[in-house]
């Protein structure tokens, strides 16, 4: 069945290699994580290049409603993001005796990061989000909260969105244990928070393993930048010290994440993609663009000013690829279009992400007549001729870059939804359209 009630976007098709230089907008994970840290600085920070998208201003949005004062300025090419933070704890803007209402769209980082912010805060704090969002993990977060003292009462499911949070001004900190197996974004809320408490956290995971540690190690990284002090050194257990966290005036990293799509371009159409300003050393998960592409037949340089230049081959292979956290719909799709069999594994958490990527993905590769298999972790997708059609994008951003992805090799793709990119890339539309049009260029 093809039928939508929501708009279909002929997926671009150029029938040519594409060579084109793609300038990607702001991390989300950097920009929302250093968002909420100068919310809680000892002074007041500026957060250059910051993402403007989605999951952004709803971060912007929430911090604003919890006290904190956020410009915007324009600056050199982006937008900067000038941050007053909620100074004392208690100068939360709860005090009143309304709730403080926070939308947390469809944004993990805001449904996860922003409680335990508000939880340092004093008022009552009523949090809530899109249909989707009711439907994404947060037992262990509410769980973790309850063990600091804080009030939660649940208004729909037990431990899902919405809910309502009260909060007295402090927290006191302490041991806390989770099972953080659903998402890393537990781990990094509680961490981020830490050294506002007043005894510094320790945090214990229980449970098999934890997913996206890359994303840990760059909350990690973030607070010790800042002068915080976390141990690490044990697996599934961190300790961060109490105590202030430096202002700071830092240039966000374009998201490392979201240039997969268009890296991915080069290798749909065997052209070639250069993305500038890719950062020597990073902490997001999507530098493994370096070493996952040249596996599927591509190959990947960075120059020494920084700019990765990917040319794609004669064909695409499949992979056999560990965890690859927010990349997998980017690399999903280029397996569909391979000449050989892959396997993605360790990704069971992404059926709690914007949608059930695992399932959504099986889905929307068989629609358009491919054979993919969903294992207990993973994906199995086997090579099969493709055909145009709808791809269905679940109010996910993945999914559809994912379908803008196989539209550029097969004929016929309408994608579902593309406006659903705003979540991370307000511009991906004409990004890709513009990339698009570089093909038979050359
Ligand atoms: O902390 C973050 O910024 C993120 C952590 C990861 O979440 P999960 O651990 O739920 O996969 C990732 O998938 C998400 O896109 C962003
Ligand atoms: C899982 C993702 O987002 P979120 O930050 O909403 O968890 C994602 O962007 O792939």
């Amino acid at each position: 069945m093809d039928s939508t009630t929501l708009p279909l976007w002929p997926a671009p098709h150029p029938g040519a290699p594409v060579d084109a230089t793609v300038t990607v907008p702001a991390s989300k994970s950097l920009t929302n994580r250093y968002l909420l840290l100068a919310a809680l600085a000892d002074g007041p920070s500026r957060v250059r290049n910051a993402l403007a998208s989605r999951d952004s201003d709803l971060m912007v949005a929430a911090l604003r409603a919890l006290g904190a004062g956020i410009e915007q300025v324009a600056a050199d090419g982006g937008t900067d993001l000038l941050v007053s933070p909620l100074g004392t704890p208690s100068a939360g803007a709860g005090g009143g005796t309304d709730p403080v209402a926070i939308d947390c769209g469809l944004a993990g980082t805001v449904m996860r990061f922003v409680p335990p912010l508000a939880a340092l805060c004093r008022g009552t704090f009523a949090f809530d989000g899109d249909p989707h969002a009711r439907r994404r993990p947060m037992a262990p977060l509410v769980d973790a909260l309850r063990q600091l003292g804080v009030k939660i009462t649940e208004h729909g499911e037990p431990g899902a969105l919405p809910f309502t949070l009260e909060a007295t001004g402090a927290l006191e900190g302490g041991r806390v244990e989770i099972d953080a197996g659903a998402s890393s974004q537990f781990v990094s809320a509680l961490l981020l928070i830490g050294p506002r408490t007043r005894t510094g956290l320790e945090l214990v995971h229980a449970g098999s393993g934890v997913p996206s540690l890359d994303h840990i190690r760059m909350t990690v990284e973030a607070l010790r930048g800042l002068g915080v002090a976390v141990d690490d050194s044990k697996p599934n257990r961190w300790r961060v010290e109490p105590g202030p966290i430096a202002a700071f005036d830092k240039t966000m990293e374009p998201d490392l994440s979201n240039a997969g799509p268009f890296l991915a371009a080069a290798l749909a159409t065997g052209g070639t993609v250069r993305i500038p300003h890719w950062p020597a050393e990073t902490t997001q998960v999507g530098d493994l663009w370096r070493s996952i592409l040249p596996r599927m037949g591509a190959t990947v340089d960075r120059s020494a000013d920084g700019v990765l230049t990917v040319t794609g081959g004669p064909a695409i292979h499949g992979i056999d690829l560990a965890d690859s956290s927010e990349l997998a719909p980017t690399v999903a799709a280029l397996c569909a279009l391979a000449d050989s069999p892959s396997r993605l594994s360790g990704i069971a958490h992404l059926r709690g992400h914007e949608t059930d990527r695992l399932a959504a993905l099986v889905a929307e590769i068989a629609r358009l007549g491919g054979d993919a298999e969903e294992t207990p972790d993973g994906l199995l997708i086997r090579p099969r001729p493709l055909h145009g059609g709808v791809f269905r994008s679940y109010a996910d951003h993945r999914m559809a870059t994912a379908g803008a992805i196989i539209g550029l090799a097969v004929d016929g793709v309408q994608v579902e939804d593309i406006a659903t990119t705003a979540k991370t890339m307000p511009d991906f539309p004409a990004l890709w359209t513009a990339l698009a049009a570089t093909a038979g260029e050359a």
